[in-house]
This record gives structure tokens, sequence and C-alpha cells, in this order.
């Protein structure tokens, strides 16, 4: 099919997929927080399931993808696990003192970013994170140039509450996506944005949002319901569970 016909069809010119194999993905994986709601005591990242910590299972699925280049993780400044971790050593990880909320850990980490790289970033919490949805991201910048994130339909009805922890509102579910991570766009746009957000005392819970502040409209490529982010003491078994289906099913 010539380029011209691509273009006609919508598909990706071979010239597109070279170019998107030039430009380097970068994993940032913010693991700087202390994992209050957890209330632990040590940092969520470190808790252990199926063998090794929540963390060292975020880092086995990004440093061994073969399209990521390099793995930078931003790290509390009270942080005195890490460097026990295998993964510590590893040639494409790079280590950078993370912020006070996870958007300052992930800007922190942008500053290593090489200038024409994608940022994919992913939470530390979410160790369940497949290879197949890492590919699945990855493959959605030619129908999301401009940005994209995992996501997962909402499938409950959704209740907002009043002052009272009453039922105040039924909240139209229609079109309503919970946001995962990996959340992947350009490095250097992403950067800028999350600065100008923060600037404007945004609050910026994922990087999309800074995204869109900026007026840009991210793709959302749905992606599993196992890539569960550990925040509360009863995650601890699903990921247990959901890690445990992996490892078998190898
Ligand atoms: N200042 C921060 C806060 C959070 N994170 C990271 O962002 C991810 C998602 O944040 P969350 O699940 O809220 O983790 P914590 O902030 O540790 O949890 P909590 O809000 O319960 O304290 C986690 O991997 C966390 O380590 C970070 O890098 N820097
Ligand atoms: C980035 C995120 O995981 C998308 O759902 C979520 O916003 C992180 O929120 P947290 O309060 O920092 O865990």
């Amino acid at each position: 099919m010539t380029a011209l016909e691509c273009l006609d069809h919508g598909l990706p010119t071979s010239a597109d997929l070279v170019r998107q194999s030039e430009h380097a993905v970068v994993a940032i994986v913010p693991a700087a927080g202390i994992g209050s709601r957890m209330g632990a005591d040590r940092p969520k990242q470190y808790l252990e399931v199926c063998g090794q910590s929540i963390l060292a299972h975020t880092l086995d699925r990004l440093l061994f993808h073969s399209q990521i280049s390099q793995v930078i993780v931003a790290l509390h400044s009270d942080d005195n696990i890490f460097d026990s971790l295998p993964q510590a050593v590893h040639p494409k990880l790079t280590k950078v003192l993370g912020g006070g909320e996870r958007a300052d850990s992930v800007l922190a980490a942008l500053q290593l970013a090489p200038q024409n790289s994608w940022a994919l970033v992913h939470d530390a919490a979410r160790p369940c994170l497949t290879v197949s949805d890492i590919d699945k991201l990855l493959a959605s910048r030619v129908q999301f140039p401009q940005g994209a994130i995992l996501a997962m339909p909402v499938r409950d009805t959704m209740k907002r509450a009043n002052q009272q922890g009453e039922i105040g509102s039924t909240v139209c579910r229609d079109n309503l996506w919970h946001a995962l991570t990996p959340q992947l766009f350009k490095a250097q746009q992403l950067k800028g944005c999350l600065n100008a957000a923060i600037a404007a005392g945004v609050v910026v819970t994922d990087e999309a949002s800074a995204m869109e502040w900026a007026g840009i409209s991210p793709g959302l490529v749905s992606g599993r319901a196992d890539n569960i982010k550990v925040t509360h003491p009863d995650d601890l078994g699903l990921a247990e569970l959901f890690l445990m289906r992996a490892l078998t099913s190898q």
C-alpha cells in the first residue's frame, strides 16, 4: 500500500512507524509516596507480594520491556530501602529525588528524559501491569499522536455523597472511565503542561489532567481491570491474586 493509500485509510505510513521507533520511550515511575492510606510500617511500594516488593514487580515489567530504553524512578528523600532491591543496579535504571506531590515527582523525573522521548508514566503502586497493556498503549500513538492513557470504563452505578454521608446524586456513568497508568505523552510537552498547570494552582492527580488543562484531549485506551493501584490494605490480597495468576499463566 502506498503512503497516499495509507493516509487515505488513516493507517500509519512506514515513515510514521520509523519516526515512532526513532523516539525513545522512557518509563517514569513515581515512587516517592508514603502510602498513608495503607497505614503500614513502611511505604506501601515496599510491601511484599508474591515474593518481592510491589515496586520490584512494577520495575520488572518496565525494565524488561523491549521498547522501553530507560526507567527513571522518583524516590522519597527518606527512602532507605530502594538500594537494596535487585532492580536498583539495572543498567536501564536511573534514580531521582521525588517531590511533595505525585506531579512534582513526575516533573523531577521528566528533567532527565531525553529531548524527543516519549514519557510512559506508571505508578509504582500498580504492580499488576501486563506487557500486553504496555504494548497496546505504545501502539495507540498512531491513533492518538497527542498521547493517551490506559483507562477502564466504569461498570458500577456512581453516586456522589452529600455532607451527611448520604447519596446526594447519581452520576451519569455514560462515557465515564477510570484513569489508570501508564499514561503516555511526549516528554517535553508533558513537562511544559505539568509546569504550567502546577503554576496555575491546578490540582493535577494524573498526567492527563495537566494535558487537558492545556487544551489537549488525550486518547483513552481500554486497559485491564486487574491493573489495580494498591492503595488500601484490602488491595494487597487482590494484587497477590493477580500476580499469582500472571506467574502461573507464563
Ligand atoms: N509525592 C508523591 C506522592 C505519590 N507518589 C507516587 O505516586 C503513586 C500514586 O500515588 P498514591 O497511590 O497516592 O501513593 P501514596 O501517595 O504513597 O499513597 P497515600 O496517598 O495513601 O499516601 C505512588 O506510586 C506513589 O509512590 C510520588 O511519587 N510522589
Ligand atoms: C495517576 C492515577 O493512578 C490515575 O488513576 C491516580 O490519579 C493516582 O492518584 P493518587 O491519589 O496519587 O494515588
